[in-house]
């Protein structure tokens, strides 16, 4: 697990900007000095120091030493540049699928429209331009449009603010371009790539069925669910997606295979908050969920064991408003899995799919409400006063599960904390119940470890904390907190 991502200064310019356009190609050498120029170049203009993200300070594009600026730099208009080219490729199928045949060659102009404004997304990114206020019919733009106007000025673009901000504004223009079109409204640019991450993990999917199917009502049980679903989690920064594969099949083997990557384990207290042999009464427990896929299906397997273990005696699951940060779970995607998995082949597979859907339908599991709260920019200590209703339905619950890691950088304001910071310390506040964290590391963003564990693992491997190989499983005490 140590060894797999490419370091990032190898990446940084992988994706060329608008003005990285090079006119020589044939000449190894020389291309490799213009672009170490033009990239001097673009950290001149766009005010870029080269250092790593300062400690207590945001993330953010302007340390180009950070995660974040190989984020805006690489990874993010390779995103938009697939969307594009996913949209032209399948011109044809779209149009197809969501315009009246009468009104064909309109839907193929609106297409060229949109296509137009993610490009013109793109080069905003890549020149770091302001960001733009919300102007169409988007049910939050108030509240988005309050948050961009209240930025400080030096913090409003893609490089200058905090990375959070720049990498939400980017997910939520995106979404607004098909949600403000004439025929295209109820397209999802990942839908196919989300169907792919349920569809192509059958085996694993398969394993995992029969891996938990007779299992124990005891605390090395839920643990080892908890390290399963942890683990579950879509490693996106890694530079071969066949690693995920492999490591969930080697944690199906042995589950202890990997613990020494897991850096916080606290399952034993959230064992002991959720312990069953306390009297039974309402027992809620909520999963703000990330990932589509195998990661769903393994939150399905907790959530099921969670249920008849008597752990909880239901489990609400909040999803996204819209399309949000390629792979993460929408209404649509989570009851599509549901049906996908009851109608499957395999027997094993459609029993699976047709108990959680029963649970569905027996109030064991629930969807929450959908709330644009999971949709904005704004980290969670801010929760109480930009949606209080969800904040008081949070309460509710026994304990609150956060999966991945933009819930992490949202609990923890994307704030490069000291690492041995207390967790109820970084959280300003925001502990409307029991809290749990199953979390792989793919940013400079962490809390809680043992004093030293953080600079070991940065000596060992100066990349630690981006390459998703290591996790965690933290609880924060709300009861000890506010004496429930
Ligand atoms: O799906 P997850 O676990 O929330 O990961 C997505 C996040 O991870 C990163 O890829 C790395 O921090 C971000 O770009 C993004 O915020």
């Amino acid at each position: 697990m140590e060894t797999s991502n490419p370091s990032k200064e190898a990446l940084v310019g992988e994706e060329p900007s608008e003005e990285d356009e090079e006119p020589v190609k044939s000449d190894p050498d020389h291309s490799q000095t213009l672009s170490r120029v033009l990239r001097a170049e673009f950290d001149s203009r766009y005010n870029i120091v080269d250092l790593q993200t300062p400690l207590n300070a945001f993330m953010s594009g302007q340390y180009k030493k950070s995660f974040a600026y190989y984020t805006l730099r690489s990874r993010l208009p390779v995103i938009l540049t697939n969307v594009i080219d996913t949209l032209t490729r399948d011109k044809s199928e779209l149009v197809a699928q969501f315009a009246p045949h009468d009104f064909a060659q309109a839907a193929r102009e609106e297409l060229k429209i949109v296509i137009g404004l993610i490009s013109r997304l793109k080069y905003e990114l890549q020149t770091d331009k302001p960001f733009q206020s919300f102007t169409g019919e988007e049910p939050d733009r108030e509240a988005w449009n309050t948050f961009i106007n209240h930025l400080p000025n030096g913090e409003r673009s893609f490089y200058r603010g905090c990375s959070l901000h720049a990498e939400c504004y980017l997910h939520r223009k995106l979404y607004s371009f098909v949600e403000n079109s004439i025929f295209l409204k109820s397209y999802d640019f990942f839908a196919k790539i989300k169907e792919h991450t349920l569809v192509d993990r059958m085996d694993d999917i398969l394993a995992l069925t029969k891996h938990t199917r007779r299992s124990d009502n005891s605390v090395e049980v839920f643990g080892e669910l908890l390290k399963i679903n942890m683990w579950s989690i879509s490693n996106d920064v890694s530079s071969d997606p066949e690693e995920d594969k492999k490591l969930n099949f080697k944690v199906l083997q042995d589950v202890g295979a990997t613990d020494e990557y897991i850096i916080v384990n606290h399952a034993e207290e959230i064992w002991n908050c959720l312990d069953n042999n306390k009297p039974k009464k309402l027992k809620q427990v909520d999963v703000i969920l990330d990932n589509t896929g195998y990661e769903l299906f393994s939150d399905f397997v907790l959530a099921e064991y969670l249920i008849e273990k008597a752990l909880a005696n239901k489990v609400r699951f909040h999803v996204k408003a819209h399309p949000w940060f390629v792979t993460d779970v929408t209404e649509r995607d989570f009851r599509w899995t549901l049906e996908y998995l009851s109608q499957h082949a395999d027997y094993m597979i459609s029993l699976m799919g047709k108990k959680f859907l029963q649970f569905l339908e027996e109030g064991k599991f629930e969807l929450a409400p959908v709330s644009h709260f999971w949709t904005s920019p704004h980290a969670f200590y801010s929760m109480l006063q930009a949606d209080p209703d969800l904040y008081s339905s949070l309460q509710q619950s026994k304990l609150v599960i956060f999966k991945g890691e933009l819930n992490y950088r949202k609990l923890l304001q994307d704030v490069c904390w000291n690492s041995s910071q207390e967790t109820s310390a970084c959280l300003r506040g925001f502990l409307p119940t029991n809290i749990c964290v199953l979390r792989r590391v793919k940013s400079e963003i962490i809390c809680g470890l043992e004093e030293g564990v953080g600079e070991a693992l940065a000596t060992k491997n100066p990349q630690w904390m981006v390459s998703g190989n290591y996790g965690v499983i933290q609880f924060v005490d709300g009861a000890r907190e506010f004496g429930y």
